[in-house]
């Protein structure tokens, strides 16, 4: 961090007004002391590492050089990571997307290696292959991606054409691309980087076709890298972000693999071709949920970011007046550019708190399958579903409310909001798009509403759905608790008319599944009102327990963040809670002016609060959003850099110009 002199003066001022430890919040926000410890040791490793110093800013270079770049810088940080992990403890994956980030200035060519690759060895392989896999995967002796996604289908795994069909009579299975359609698309760094890929294809036993299955195949040679026989590969093209990502294309033309590269963790086939059935086919999307459930830690990260520019930003820019004859305000004091930012920093808490929540369950289900148990399976599918795609839309939504938070620099390239915005929108789509996912937990809703009519017992999440069907007689309160039932009064209504709705149509003679489709707009918006009702819930629960053991200081403002959110989303689906809940007109305009409060008494923390995100200019790079606030120079420095500034006069005025200014008429 810059030394105080240098620090902007508005800076200094908002940081001397602070009434928090920010420390103490940077390790309640990252989960412990012992994470924030750790992540900092690395980056001070990282940063001091010369080579990652960019001399040419990134976007000055073309696309093959922006690509070089960054296999460069990753193979530095690999190996970085790798001697880290030897002497110290192995960094969790939180740190290494960060910390990469920083270095590489976006997506790492190796993302998918250490996001997917190998977690899918580890879940879906057997003892054997892990033991013959991971040690290579993890020492990059071998390096590959997750190829599921195909250029004809993405969302419908069933869809996929690529067959892996089983050869009884060399016990190996023949891949093969049959269709243009059938040829992978997107895998990130399948381009020109990886050499292993672990492949989705529909497996074949003596012309029965078994489904999607997943299989480890080498593509391109170890020494020359050059694509092994029968293998069409390549790079899919500059994309709205995600450009280091080396996102490729795959085809393949029989290809043979030895049967024991089909993971065989759930499904088997022997050696005589007999299929062996696993516990549950959808075990083979074992890695998608992980992800899922990774993308609202990187949701709550992404905000963080660009809450951190367009906070610090707000503080030191000044414009207009608010009275006249008065100094011009620092922007941060308009009340609408709180309302735009605030609910910024709120989100990212109420995320990070969620992942935590949701992580822990997907570790218990994970522990419950290795004893042979899948009851909560559905459970952790639907919530996984509508939380990833409701926090990844959100974190698109609220980046680019800080870039408009930011005026005409937040469209800077080098404010980096439009690198974070790229992010952001791209896991709206990846790992599952969002409306998918969204009607894929409305599937589980709509049964666990019938089970509630019924009279069942329901899974913890659903469980207010039983509460909904008693008579409601309680008079509306403004309490957190209360608003978040009222949360839960609105999804539990919009389950209840979306269910009705496919009723409706059933009724009228249509097949349920155009009845589906026809209610999939009242769905989507049940499944929308879930993801909110558990989003308010798990942070109110989440920030009393961590409360509980802060410092009165961090303790208040926690408590200002859960307000904000729970009441700033009230307020958002005001129309809602009067269609379902109690809340009356008075009610609501009692939640107005709390809100305002909230402003108000976030305010003079809300430089601190970013400060407690604790990210490094490195990881930031905006000349927007560094810690010393020297905005306007460093928009000038980065200008100077273009290269177009490299010379008083370009060649093109000579070649294009000045011909054509002589030759223009009056
Ligand atoms: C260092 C890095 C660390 C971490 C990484 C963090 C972040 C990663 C960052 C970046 C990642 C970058 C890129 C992303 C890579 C990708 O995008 S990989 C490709 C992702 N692809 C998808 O997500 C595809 C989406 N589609 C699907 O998942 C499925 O096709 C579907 C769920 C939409 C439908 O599947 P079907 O087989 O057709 O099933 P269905 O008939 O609709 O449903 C049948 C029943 O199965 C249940 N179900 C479906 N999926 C699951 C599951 N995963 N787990 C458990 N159960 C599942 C479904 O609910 C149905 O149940 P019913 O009881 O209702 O019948
Ligand atoms: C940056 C990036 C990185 C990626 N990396 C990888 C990777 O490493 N490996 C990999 O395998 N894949 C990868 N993908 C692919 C990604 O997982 C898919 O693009 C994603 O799952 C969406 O599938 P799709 O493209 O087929 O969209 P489509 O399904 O074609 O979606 C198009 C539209 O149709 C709608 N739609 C589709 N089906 C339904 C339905 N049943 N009901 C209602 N609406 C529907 C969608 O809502 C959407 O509006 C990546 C994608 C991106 C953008």
């Amino acid at each position: 961090m810059a030394s105080a002199l240098k620090v902007n003066k508005d800076l200094v001022r908002e940081r001397q007004k602070c009434t928090f430890d920010v420390k103490e919040l940077t390790y309640i926000w990252e989960g412990g002391r012992e994470f924030t410890e750790e992540r900092q040791r690395y980056e001070n490793i990282v940063y001091s590492v010369k080579e990652l110093q960019d001399e040419v800013p990134e976007l000055y270079l073309s696309h093959k050089e922006r690509y070089e770049s960054s296999i460069r810088k990753a193979c530095i940080l690999q190996r970085l990571q790798n001697e880290y992990g030897k002497k110290h403890k192995v960094l969790n994956t939180r740190t290494i997307r960060l910390v990469g980030y920083g270095a590489i200035r976006d997506i790492s060519p190796f993302l998918l290696h250490n996001g997917m690759f190998i977690q899918t060895i580890e879940g879906q392989g057997t003892p054997e292959q892990q033991a013959e896999w991971m040690p290579k995967a993890q020492a990059m002796q071998i390096i590959g991606t997750y190829a599921q996604t195909e250029l004809g289908h993405g969302t419908f795994l069933r869809g996929l054409e690529t067959t892996a069909t089983y050869d009884v009579k060399t016990e190996e299975f023949i891949l093969n691309s049959p269709t243009l359609t059938s040829h992978k698309w997107w895998p990130g760094g399948l381009g020109t980087t990886v050499n292993h890929c672990i492949v989705a294809a529909q497996l074949y036993i003596n012309g029965k076709k078994h489904g999607i299955h997943l299989f480890m195949v080498q593509i391109r040679d170890l020494e020359t890298h050059m694509p092994l026989p029968g293998i069409n590969v390549g790079e899919i093209g500059p994309k709205l972000g995600f450009q280091t990502a080396n996102n490729g294309f795959l085809g393949f033309k029989n290809v043979r693999i030895p049967r024991k590269n089909m993971l065989m963790k759930n499904n088997q086939v022997l050696n005589d071709g007999t299929y062996v059935k696993g516990m549950n086919e959808k075990l083979t999307y074992g890695t998608m949920v992980l992800v899922r459930v990774s993308i609202v830690s990187d949701a709550a990260n992404v905000i963080a970011r660009a809450a951190t520019i367009a906070v610090r930003y707000a503080a030191v820019r000044h414009q207009s007046q608010l009275k006249a004859n008065e100094p011009e305000v620092q922007i941060l004091d308009y009340l609408t550019q709180q309302h735009k930012l605030f609910i910024a920093i709120a989100t990212s808490h109420a995320f990070s708190t969620t992942y935590g929540w949701l992580y822990k369950a997907y570790l218990q289900v994970v522990e419950d399958l290795g004893k042979g148990k899948q009851d909560h399976l559905p459970e952790l599918h639907a919530l996984s579903c509508c939380l990833k795609a409701t926090c990844s839309r959100d974190s698109a939504a609220i980046v680019e409310q800080c870039r408009l938070a930011c005026g005409g620099h937040g469209y800077m390239a080098s404010s980096s909001l439009p690198i974070v915005y790229g992010l952001a929108t791209a896991s709206v789509t990846y790992e599952g798009e969002h409306t998918v996912l969204l009607l894929q937990t409305a599937r589980y809703l709509m049964k666990a509403w019938q089970m509630a009519l019924q009279g069942k017992v329901l899974a913890p999440s659903v469980s207010y759905l039983v509460d909904s069907l008693k008579s409601n007689k309680q008079s509306w309160q403004n309490t957190p608790e209360f608003i978040v039932k009222g949360f839960q009064h609105v999804a539990a209504g919009k389950i209840k008319d979306a269910f009705h709705a496919i009723q409706k149509h059933v009724k009228a003679g249509k097949d349920y599944e155009d009845a589906w489709n026809l209610a999939s707009v009242q769905l989507i918006k049940a499944s929308e009102a879930h993801s909110r009702a558990i989003l308010c819930d798990v942070f109110w629960r989440g920030t009393i327990i961590k409360s509980s053991t802060a410092s009165p200081g961090v303790a208040a403002v926690l408590d200002h963040l859960v307000q904000l959110y729970i009441v700033y989303w009230a307020l958002e689906t005001v129309g809602d809670l009067l269609l379902y809940s109690n809340i009356t007109k008075e009610d609501i305009a009692v939640l107005k002016v709390k809100y305002e409060e909230l402003l108000a008494l976030i305010r003079p923390n809300a430089v601190g609060l970013v400060d407690a995100f604790d990210i490094r200019d490195e990881v930031l790079n905006s000349t927007l959003g560094s810690y010393d606030g020297r905005v306007y120079e460093r928009l000038m420095e980065e200008a100077m850099k273009s290269p177009l500034n490299q010379e008083p006069v370009n060649q093109s005025f000579h070649k294009y110009l000045k011909p054509f200014m002589k030759r223009a008429k009056l």
